[in-house]
């Protein structure tokens, strides 16, 4: 059987499967020197509920994202390319934990690439 008319959002296991990818996410980055001090000041609680909708609404799951938009959130952070790939890097590891496949996780890479110039050097 093939996954092609499957949404990404099942194939991600759901509402409980991306809770489990991000929570997942959340201890990554608070591990990684490199990353963690852009969170330092920010809300986990937030930050996790806004991830998980964002990630919901892009996967083709039953959710809208109402947050502010990738531009309004990230300006100020003078985000560099380094840091933007690192944290590609942590929502790898994340999915890696939760044995998401290559292909998914490459599916959800390309989900989040075209938001790439919205959030480094704002
Ligand atoms: C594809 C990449 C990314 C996406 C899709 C993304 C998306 C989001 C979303 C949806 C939120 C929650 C906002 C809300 O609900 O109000 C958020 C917050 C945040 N993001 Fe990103 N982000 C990305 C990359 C990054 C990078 C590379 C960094 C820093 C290195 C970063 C730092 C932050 C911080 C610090 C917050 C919390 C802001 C606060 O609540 O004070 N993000 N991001």
């Amino acid at each position: 059987a093939n996954n092609a008319n499957q949404t990404l959002y099942s194939q991600l296991k759901g509402e409980q499967g991306l809770e489990n990818i991000v929570d997942s996410f959340i201890q990554h980055i608070a591990n990684d020197e490199q990353i963690f001090h852009y969170f330092a000041k920010a809300s986990v609680s937030h930050f996790r509920a806004g991830f998980i909708t964002h990630l919901c609404d892009v996967t083709g799951g039953p959710c809208e994202y109402k947050g502010d938009n990738m531009v309004d959130i990230h300006t100020g952070m003078n985000i560099n390319e380094a840091d933007f790939n690192r944290i590609v890097e942590l929502l790898v590891k994340a999915m890696e934990d939760n044995n998401i496949s290559y292909p998914v996780q490459n599916q959800v890479l390309a989900k989040l690439a075209p938001h790439r110039a919205e959030i480094i050097k704002r």
